[in-house]
């Protein structure tokens, strides 16, 4: 039924692409229908110190799992603050990003344009992709795990989102913007080393032995995104409005996402009531979010929940977030811990990288995927304004 609506040929797994389709959309707005002011009282994004985590003792990083657990029941959302990310990866990744708009000319952006890669990586001018098909703001540029980037080296079994093996990430030329790469791969390194460590976590906070996801990240996905929102486009600026959405309402779709903003804000999470809280910037901090495939195998108990970004101020915004997810060949189903008796899946079992695919190609033109969408390319091929 869905694949006709969106005239793009089946999947091997027919309920990996139902779940992607049709279930995260009607996921995205039953959460937008609840409207519960009394569960508003509860909400708050803690902010949660990380340096018990990395102690040799198993009470002391217990006693953080716990308070991740909290995080995850009720907002979804928390701070992390000590996280072993140096000052220097994060103001580093944060001023590349910079320069990716600033520096690099139009001409060398398109030679890196999301319509060459099936995967939607690369650079991606705003209105070639839209969540609820709302003219978005952002500006990205995609990349994706590599075992070049992995401090581990990886195990060799990565394999891309549609499961083929070839490195599909567009890397500006060092000739074109020296130095980015080399700033890149140490940030990227550092989010991916914190995020398995991270998920170690994770499994404590859900009484599972520590190590238990170790074995689905050892060529985990890891797509980042440097983001950039510019400030309202007019001669005089003015702070943006709802209308002038950075990026639609979502939850996100793999494990959890690791998520790092300059500090104008625009990051607005919703409450139970509707009514969206406005995250305030953490210098220092990441903020990490349950994503869709942690909510699935913990059959709800973990909140993946909506989010959207607007850029309210009159300066440009940039963020670099980085979503974790286990390996893509990796089947995602509830945890047998998270089901009392008698207790059923909400969800069905999804391919994690084919999973994924789906959500990202549902978000361009006709769901038709990222490659060679002219009609969309056309509206933006004259843009000479960064
Ligand atoms: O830019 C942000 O603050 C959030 C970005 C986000 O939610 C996303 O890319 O999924
Ligand atoms: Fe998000």
């Amino acid at each position: 039924m869905a694949a006709a609506r969106f005239g793009i040929p089946r999947l091997a797994d027919q309920t990996t692409f139902e779940e992607a389709h049709s279930g995260a959309a009607a996921y995205l707005q039953s959460r937008l229908a609840e409207k519960d002011e009394r569960l508003d009282t509860g909400f708050e994004i803690p902010i949660i110190d990380l340096a018990p985590s990395f102690s040799a003792v198993l009470t002391d990083r217990q006693t953080v799992a716990d308070q991740i657990r909290k995080a995850c029941t009720t907002s979804g959302f928390f701070y992390i603050t000590n996280h072993g990310v140096s000052q220097v990866a994060r103001s580093g990744i944060l001023e590349q990003s910079k320069r990716f708009y600033d520096e690099l000319s139009l001409q060398h952006r398109e030679e890196l344009h999301i319509r060459k890669s099936k995967l939607g990586l690369g650079w991606e001018p705003s209105e070639y992709t839209s969540i609820a098909g709302d003219q978005e703001r952002k500006e990205g540029f995609n990349f994706a795990y590599e075992e070049a980037l992995d401090p581990t080296g990886g195990d060799g079994l990565y394999q891309n989102l549609d499961g083929t093996k070839y490195c599909g990430n567009l890397w500006p030329r060092e000739t074109d913007l020296p130095g980015f790469h080399a700033v890149v791969k140490e940030y990227y390194g550092a989010v991916l080393n914190l995020a398995r460590h991270l998920f170690q976590l994770f499994a404590l906070s859900l009484n599972l032995p520590e190590t238990f996801f170790d074995s689905m990240t050892t060529h985990p996905g890891g797509i980042a995104r440097l983001l950039y929102y510019p400030p309202p486009r007019r001669a005089q600026p003015q702070p943006s409005s709802d209308e002038q959405i950075g990026l639609g309402a979502h939850s996100d779709y793999e494990c959890f996402t690791l998520l790092l903003t300059s500090s104008t804000p625009g990051l607005e999470i919703l409450k139970p009531s509707g009514k969206w809280h406005i995250a305030a910037h953490e210098p220092d901090a990441f903020i990490v979010n349950v994503a869709d495939f942690l909510m699935r195998w913990t059959n709800g108990l973990y909140k993946s929940t909506v989010h959207r970004v607007v850029n309210r101020s009159t300066e440009a915004r940039y963020s670099v977030p980085f979503f974790f997810s286990v390996n893509y060949d990796t089947v995602v189903e509830t945890l047998p811990t998270c089901l009392k008796e008698g207790e059923v899946s909400k969800w069905k079992p999804i391919r994690a990288g084919e999973y994924i695919l789906e959500r990202l190609n549902a978000t361009t033109k006709n769901a038709s995927g990222f490659m060679d969408n002219d009609d969309i390319h056309e509206k933006h091929t004259d843009r000479t304004d960064h």
